[in-house]
């Protein structure tokens, strides 16, 4: 193994494990850490997916250490922490003490940070991160559910979260080539900065900054940031797998948890394409008016070719309602809990094609189908490629979708990619 990588969320890990084969390394995704004597089975690349983004940050650091010492162990070279390209995290972290644990555990001086990802939309300039053609702070993503994002200068979002110096390489810099940013690297270092923010808008930037971090231990960022990294060991891009996708065979069902106006959108392209919808209420659910077993007979009793879409995915101000009732934290759990249930139940009667919308509900539901690893397969959408189960005995397929990510007819395009 030449490269170990620690993802806070399972979509996180896909979109990463995909950047990484498309760069032409051999990529294993596990989902937890894999134990002790686990068999690599040659991959240049592992990513291991946690469950940490919004875990108590004592809890992500343990998690990510142990991920760490596995990947170390399986021989890694340099390690890369993947967070999301919209910088998800609370006041609290989870950011900002996992790296600090990475770096005092691998006894470093140095790591950037860095989560644009220009081909969905996500650059860096001065230390701030935009959404399109928006702040963060006035993106979509100051509603998200778990962890609203209302700060776009990412410099003062991780310094809040971290006791150790942060600083930003601007853009100034990255746009002389590698070794200027090498050079800034090293200024930084020099000041007493630990961690570096670094400015990126498009992916000449991104390659640029791969270039620079070749003798960095750590890196940590989006997965836009590994697009330079395959080739400092010497890979070259793989074409992208061409022809529809031979999935095991089964039926497909479509969850969604992801409460962003992506997902909102797609849950509306596909109700117009004529999908069979269930809308779920969450305080039906916390009162147990509403469970797993009715919503997996709903989608059983759909006609078995079609594809039924199961959707808890509801505007800010419902989100925010059903919050004041139960919690922020409750409300979700409860969702997750339901819907990885319903996923379970659903793999039990014939479904075998699963496409999940949310990184939480994506972790909620592995975890529920018991999948201890992915292989990665074609490409639905930037960042979103359908996955095929390893180490189960019925093997099924997922495609698991960041909340941010796809086109409007993502859900469309996932299903007609499987032959
Ligand atoms: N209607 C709802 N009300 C409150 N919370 C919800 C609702 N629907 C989903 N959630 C929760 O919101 C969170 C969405 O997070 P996630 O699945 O990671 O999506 P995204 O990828 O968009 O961040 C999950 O914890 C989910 O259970
Ligand atoms: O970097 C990204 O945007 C994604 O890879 C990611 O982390 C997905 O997280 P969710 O939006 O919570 O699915």
């Amino acid at each position: 193994m030449l490269l170990g990588a620690i993802a806070d969320d399972l979509t996180g890990a896909t979109d990463l494990a995909l950047m990484l084969s498309r760069g032409g390394m051999r990529t294993l995704q596990t989902i937890g850490t894999p134990p002790p004597g686990f068999n690599f089975g040659g991959a240049d690349a592992v990513v291991v997916a946690l469950k940490s983004r919004t875990v108590a940050a004592d809890l992500a650091v343990a998690d990510t250490l142990k991920a760490a010492a596995a990947l170390q162990a399986g021989g890694a070279k340099q390690l890369f922490f993947k967070y999301c390209s919209t910088f998800d995290s609370t006041p609290a972290g989870n950011i900002g003490p996992v790296i600090e644990a990475l770096l005092n555990t691998l006894d470093v001086p140095f790591a950037i940070a860095c989560p644009s990802f220009p081909a969905n939309g996500r650059s860096l300039y001065k230390g701030h991160l935009f959404v399109g053609d928006s702040l963060l702070s006035e993106s979509p993503m100051r509603d998200h559910p778990l962890t609203p994002m209302t700060d776009a200068n990412i410099v003062r979002v991780l310094q809040r979260q971290t006791d150790l110096k942060v600083g930003l390489i601007g853009h100034e810099t990255v746009s002389r080539g590698a070794s200027a940013v090498e050079a800034g690297f090293a200024g930084a270092t020099r000041d007493g900065v630990r961690i570096a923010v670094v400015d990126a808008i498009d992916d000449t930037d991104l390659r640029t900054i791969g270039r620079a971090a070749r003798s960095l231990q750590l890196i940590t960022g989006g997965s836009g940031i590994a697009l330079g990294l395959p080739e400092n060991f010497g890979f070259q891009p793989k074409s992208p797998m061409q022809g529809r996708y031979a999935a095991p065979h089964g039926r497909t069902v479509v969850i969604a948890g992801s409460c962003s106006a992506a997902t909102r959108r797609q849950i509306a392209v596909a109700r117009e394409a004529g999908i069979p919808l269930k809308k779920l209420d969450v305080l039906a659910m916390a009162q147990g008016k509403l469970d797993a077993n009715q919503i997996a007979s709903w989608a059983c009793d759909q006609h078995p070719d079609a594809t039924p879409l199961i959707y808890s995915s509801a505007e800010p101000a419902d989100v925010r309602a059903a919050q004041d009732e139960l919690g922020r934290e409750r409300a979700g759990t409860i969702v997750e809990e339901v819907l990885a249930a319903t996923a379970s139940r659903l793999e039990t009667r014939g479904f075998s094609r699963f496409i999940v919308a949310g990184g939480e509900t994506s972790g909620a539901v592995a975890a529920a189908l018991q999948i201890p690893a992915v292989e990665i397969g074609p490409e639905i959408d930037p960042g979103v490629p359908w996955t095929r189960s390893l180490g189960r005995d019925r093997p099924v397929a997922l495609a698991l979708k960041s909340g941010n990510f796809g086109a409007d007819d993502f859900f469309l395009k996932a299903r007609d990619l499987l032959l």
